[in-house]
């Protein structure tokens, strides 16, 4: 996984003038290099702050930069994210005053900076934090204040912070939200309280602008932290925070869920078979931390069991060359700098987008078939790639293209096989295995059978054991992320 904090030793000499200018006008003629006192400089690079001191030279990457701002003095304060080892940043300040005093350069300074180090990644985001303090081990909170609210704090946001009360709070917190206030909600939490604020916005008149308006991140304190790992490539709580920070507006497809009179949004994950046995009942193997997946596969894998269902699709990208094609189309675009959604005004009456296909209690729509899958062992449908730190079950998915990743594999394979395909999700072979039907869908329609009871994951929350209908809403809700329209995993 890709993460730029650490401080590289570029060369510091390298002419900053010449390579990745993106100053405008305005600032051309501001130099790059601030004389601050007699043998200091502050010199603006072309990845990197260069810091000369006394004839010591060091680099602090713009990526890592929070903020800048003179004192009353007309010192110049420069907050940064200081990586103390590969997996916690923490912030720290550096100031110096100007050789001769100039606050107009300094503010022009401050401002080209700030600039190289945001890009096109809004400043002083007005941020909605969510904690749940039962979130994975129960030490959300404390993650929260040790590792995420210095990154913050330092970035000069504005904060609003709550903690969760109870199981579907954070669907009540975001129904009522008064979301012109905010830029983004944060769950710190695992994927569990993201799904609740989706459905929150899902739920009110103003549903689109309200999704659109608001990015929803997670910083990463719960057992299953999918979200962050996807879009800000890393599960560490610090880390997320600096990402959350330098993170670009990204659409995110959302998927309707539709099963008797309920109508859920899901943005992770649908899953029936032994994928969704191990997510939820291993819960009580929470302690484990990522390992409960591995260790629940093994453990079920013994039964090799069968879990038979009707299965209709409706598909965008049937074979895994075509699949592959169209990743790699859209992998090739270049990072997205803007979001070009329309987003509803305030106070129109903007509510969910109405179901292309109905609901699962509509006749089955025309062209659909029901297919029997007599030896089904696994159906699972992605929105992101990464399902955990571990498990990049969709390394083709993307965020804003419509479709969910199905991954179909047979309860019949012998058991040295099944152990080879998931030990391949590891090795990044998985997509490939003869194994593994992969396609990319739009819709489907799954009806178990001959079965008593079982498991129905949705974004890991088990729902009713009875036959489901799903639709992908295309670029519906809205994240944050590193790079603007691709995931952080390794794709195809
Ligand atoms: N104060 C609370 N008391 C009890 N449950 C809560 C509270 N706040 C939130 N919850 C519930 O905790 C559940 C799990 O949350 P979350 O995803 O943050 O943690 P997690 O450890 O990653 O769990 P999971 O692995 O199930 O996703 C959510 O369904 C949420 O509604």
């Amino acid at each position: 996984m890709a993460d730029g904090a650490g401080e590289d030793a570029i060369d510091p000499f390298r002419d900053p003038s010449m390579a990745g200018n993106t100053t405008n006008d305005v600032q051309a003629d501001v130099p790059a290099t601030l004389a601050v006192g007699r043998n200091a400089s502050l010199t603006l690079g072309t990845d990197a702050l260069i810091v000369t001191d006394n004839n010591t030279t060091r680099s602090i990457l713009f990526y890592n930069v929070l903020w800048a701002e003179t004192a009353d003095d007309g010192e110049v304060i420069i907050h940064y994210a200081h990586a103390v080892s590969k997996q916690v940043v923490r912030p720290q300040i550096i100031s110096y005053k100007l050789e001769k005093p100039d606050s107009d350069l300094a503010e022009a300074w401050i401002e080209r900076l700030l600039e190289k180090a945001y890009g096109a990644s809004q400043r002083q985001k007005r941020i909605k934090v969510l904690i749940n303090p039962f979130g994975g081990q129960g030490k959300a909170s404390q993650l929260y204040h040790k590792h995420i609210a210095p990154i913050f704090a330092a970035a000069r946001c504005e904060l609003d912070v709550e903690t969760t009360k109870h199981n579907g709070h954070g669907i009540e917190i975001a129904q009522s939200l008064d979301i012109e206030k905010y830029d983004v909600v944060a769950c710190c939490s695992g994927d569990g309280i993201p799904h609740e604020v989706w459905n929150g916005f899902g739920r009110r008149e103003d549903a689109q602008r309200a999704l659109v308006k608001v990015a929803v991140v997670q910083l990463p304190c719960g057992s299953g932290n999918a979200l962050c790992l996807n879009h800000n490539g890393t599960d560490s709580p610090s880390l997320a925070a600096l990402a959350v920070m330098k993170g670009l507006r990204t659409p995110l497809d959302l998927a309707s869920v539709t099963q008797g009179d309920r109508r859920t949004l899901s943005f992770l994950s649908q899953s029936v078979g032994i994928v969704a046995e191990i997510d939820l009942a291993t819960e009580h193997m929470r302690w484990m931390g990522s390992a409960r997946f591995t260790y629940g596969f093994l453990i079920r894998l013994i039964k090799k069991t069968c879990y038979p269902a009707d299965i209709a699709i409706k598909v965008v990208h049937d074979n895994k060359e075509a699949v592959r094609a169209a990743y790699r189309a859209e992998a090739a675009k270049p990072p997205r700098t803007h979001d070009d959604r329309i987003l509803p005004p305030p106070g129109e009456a903007c509510g969910l987008p109405l179901l292309k296909y109905g609901t699962m209690n509509d006749p089955l729509p025309d062209g659909w078939e029901l297919v029997p899958h007599d030896e089904l062992g696994n159906f699972y449908a992605g929105n992101l790639a990464y399902m955990s730190p571990d498990a990049n079950f969709f390394p083709a998915a993307l965020p804003g293209d419509g479709c969910l990743d199905l991954i179909r594999i047979k309860g019949t394979l012998a058991r040295t096989k099944s152990i080879a395909t998931l030990l391949a999700i590891e090795q990044h072979k998985f997509f490939d295995s003869p194994h593994v039907d992969y396609q990319k869908i739009s819709a489907f329609r799954i009806i178990p059978k001959n079965q008593k009871d079982g498991y129905i994951s949705v974004d890991g929350e088990k729902i009713p054991f009875a036959p489901f209908q799903v639709e992908m809403h295309k670029e519906l809700g809205t994240v944050l992320s590193k790079n603007g329209h691709v995931f952080e995993a390794r794709g195809v």
